[in-house]
Formats: C-alpha cells, sequence, structure tokens
C-alpha cells in the first residue's frame, strides 16, 4: 500500500536523496503565448467539457467540474477538499502554490495537480458509484476499437520476416512514434517501406542504447510506460521483442496507479492490449502468448508507484523508486511526460548535453519522446539552428522525436 498511496512525509523521502534540483528557472504557466499558457489556457477547459459531456454524470460531478474550470479561469488554486486519501501529501508539496493564481504556478506542478483535482470532480476516489471509474476510459477504448489498427497489426506478420536487427530497430522506432499519439504509426514495416520513421528524429542514441544492451550478460530493463492505446501496444511489441532475442532476461513494465494525463496506462491497459493482440491473427497472437507466458513465469512483470501520479520531476524520486532504477541494466522512459520530468521542466538551453541533464539517474537511460512540449536538451548547435529556422512549431507538433540514451 505505501507504494500506492503517499504520505505526507513523502516530500521529506524524496528530500533526502542527494540530489540537487538544477539551477535552470522552472517553466511556468504565465508566459502568455508558450506552450504552457496554452495547456492552461486552452487545452485544460475543452478537456473539463469534453469530459463533463461524455459522461452521464449526476449534478454534483457536473457542480464540481464546473467549479474546477472556474478556479483554474478566474481563482486562486485551492486545496485538495479534507476527505482526501491523499490530502497529507498534497498539502505538504502543494503550501507554495496554494491561494496562487493557476497561471502563476509552475507548468509541470500544476498540470499533474489539475488532473488530481479532475478525479477528485468525478467522484474516483469517493466509496460509491463512481468509484474508480476512469474518466478517459472510453478514449482509450476507441482507440483500440480503431479499424485501421488491424492493418497496422496485420503487419507484424511481415516484420517477424526481417533480418533480427532490422526488426529490433523498427519496434524501437515504433514504440517512439507510437507516442505521437494524434498520428499514426506502424508496429511492423509495411513492405518495401524504408524506415522512413529515421527522418524526424532529432538526436538518435539507439546504436549505443543496443550495444548497451548486448554488452549486458542478463540485461534488466526497466519500460516507464506512457500512453495506453497504439503507444502501449508498440511497448508490449517491443518488450516481446527483447525478451526473445536475448535483450533482455527480464522486463518490468512501470504503469501510472491511477488515470492520469488522459491516456497513461493503468494495469487494465496492459491487459485491454493483450486482449487487442490476441484478437488479431498471426504474430499479434503470439506476441500476446509470449506475453502472458511471460508474465506468468516472471520474465516479465508489472510495477506501479504512488511518485509516477507525483508533480514533481525524477530529482525528487523517493528512495525505494530508486532503487528499482538502480537494479535496472536499461531504463527506457517513454513519452513527453517522462521526459519533462527526467531532464526537469526548465529553461535549458536545447543545446545543454542530455549526459548532462540526466546525468543523476542511477541507471543508464534512455528516452523515446515525441516532443509535445517545450523542453528539449542535447540537440547539436547547427541542428537546432536549422530546425528553428525551417519549422518553428518543431518542438510542439509531434513531428520530432528523440531517441536519447545516457550510458
Ligand atoms: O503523453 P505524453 O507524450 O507524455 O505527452 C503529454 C504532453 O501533453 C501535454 O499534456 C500537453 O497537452 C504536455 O504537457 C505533456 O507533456
Amino acid at each position: 500500500m505505501q507504494m500506492l498511496v503517499p504520505d505526507a512525509n513523502a516530500r521529506l523521502l524524496a528530500d533526502e536523496r542527494p540530489v540537487p534540483t538544477p539551477n535552470v528557472p522552472e517553466l511556468l504557466n504565465n508566459e502568455p503565448g508558450s506552450f504552457a499558457w496554452g495547456v492552461l489556457h486552452d487545452r485544460t477547459p475543452k478537456l473539463i467539457n469534453q469530459i463533463r459531456d461524455a459522461h452521464p454524470y449526476e449534478p454534483h460531478q457536473r457542480q464540481a467540474l464546473n467549479d474546477l474550470l472556474d478556479e483554474i479561469a478566474n481563482g486562486t488554486m485551492q486545496p485538495l477538499p479534507q476527505d482526501s486519501h491523499d490530502k497529507a501529501a498534497w498539502d505538504s508539496w502543494g503550501a507554495d502554490y496554494y491561494g496562487l493564481p493557476w497561471a502563476d504556478t509552475p507548468f509541470l506542478w500544476s498540470e499533474s495537480y489539475f488532473y488530481r483535482r479532475l478525479l477528485h470532480a468525478v467522484g474516483f476516489f469517493t466509496p460509491g458509484p463512481w468509484f474508480w471509474v476512469d474518466p478517459f476510459e472510453h478514449l482509450k477504448t476507441a482507440e483500440l476499437r480503431d479499424p485501421t489498427l488491424n492493418t497496422d497489426l496485420a503487419a507484424l506478420d511481415h516484420g517477424a520476416q526481417l533480418p533480427i536487427h532490422e526488426q529490433a530497430q523498427t519496434k524501437l522506432l515504433a514504440a517512439l512514434w507510437g507516442n505521437r499519439a494524434d498520428l499514426g504509426f506502424r508496429v511492423g514495416m509495411a513492405p518495401g517501406s524504408e524506415h522512413p520513421e529515421q527522418e524526424g528524429l532529432v538526436a538518435d542514441d539507439s546504436a549505443d542504447l543496443w550495444t548497451g544492451l548486448e554488452r549486458s550478460p542478463s540485461p534488466r530493463v526497466c519500460i516507464v510506460a506512457d500512453n495506453a492505446g497504439r503507444e502501449l501496444l508498440a511497448d508490449l511489441v517491443l518488450t516481446d521483442h527483447l525478451l526473445n532475442h536475448d535483450n533482455a532476461a527480464q522486463v518490468t513494465l512501470h504503469v501510472k496507479p491511477h488515470p492520469y494525463y488522459v491516456s497513461d496506462a493503468v494495469t487494465a491497459d496492459v491487459i485491454a492490449c493483450l486482449r487487442r493482440l490476441a484478437a488479431c491473427p498471426g504474430e499479434a497472437t503470439k506476441i500476446s502468448q509470449r506475453l502472458t507466458e511471460a508474465l506468468a513465469d516472471g520474465r516479465l512483470s508489472l510495477y506501479t508507484h504512488w511518485f509516477y501520479n507525483a508533480p514533481w520531476s525524477f530529482h525528487h524520486m523517493p528512495a525505494d523508486l530508486a532503487r528499482a532504477y538502480e537494479h535496472a541494466t536499461l531504463t527506457i522512459m517513454k513519452g513527453d511526460l517522462n521526459y519533462r520530468r527526467l531532464v526537469g521542466d526548465r529553461h535549458w538551453p536545447p543545446t545543454t548535453p542530455f549526459n548532462t541533464t540526466a546525468a543523476y539517474f542511477p541507471s543508464p537511460v534512455a528516452v523515446l519522446r515525441t516532443l509535445k512540449s517545450d523542453i528539449v536538451t542535447g540537440v547539436r548547435p547547427d541542428d537546432l539552428n536549422a530546425l528553428d529556422n525551417t519549422d518553428p512549431a518543431w518542438r510542439t507538433n509531434g513531428t520530432h522525436g528523440l531517441i536519447q540514451f545516457r550510458a
């Protein structure tokens, strides 16, 4: 239970770790025109309205959602209500921010707190009829029901014929671009195509990543999942590959303990993806079977921790989570949010080496991330100029990706 519910000392525990937070200013919500400003002022209200309109919610839930909308637009940030199971932790975490306009708080902190408040508004943690009803479930299910997914999964049959190293790289790229939630991706490789997705990579340390795994006699890989649906399917395909081709003796898949950032994966989403794979004949079914066996015999395991829903960068990770990473030969961080949390959601000069921003992490770490927010590190100066000149929105429009690795 301790790993699922933060207690009032959670912040203190994090502070015991000798990891200094970077001396670089944090991103705030109050810079007009910034990506963070747009998320708070545009996306957040739209999301509240969308969730309210998509459910047969009762008056108290509708009222709570409208109140949250109003608080974010016109009021000041309020603490969690008295009866919240995790109030003590959030009260200690939020002491510097409660009472401020939402716009004047850090982007990472407030976005995370927004999802906690949204869950409160719909009664997710309240014993009763709406207990543990995921407000984002319909969006995740729709993605798995998308008929075009059948074509992508069928392409796995072709992918299985490719030389092993080509399969490995293709699946790594699919796991990366699966993070581009709003665009299609291929979990296999269509006949005749030539790794088209290599193109948008701003950094590609994949050769070092594979070498790092090959050098270890019995690699243990930890994959910190991001989104459910298509992205998680690609992560599972990659996991299967790692386990079946001696790239990993053990894989631990880290998921969120409860819903977050709309589509972040929880255990129920892993089950749904395994079923979705099993519903498609051929290689997809085989992958589902192999993964189910790996779960049964312990080569694959699931893991979660309350910190995955906490509003802090990984510099504040608690000691037990750090130990889980320390045991890994390689930790693969998926997605944009994990990237922000890994390097810190701060105004890093983009040419700051990734080896510097990820230096504190307790194990070799790789990121597979589609760029969907302003922060980026490890970009070569020439590339930075070229990108800024050709596509001013490259940091946020999901067309560019990173495979970065720190040994
Ligand atoms: O699912 P991902 O890749 O973590 O992306 C989530 C990203 O979306 C946003 O919530 C913006 O909508 C970012 O703030 C966040 O980093």
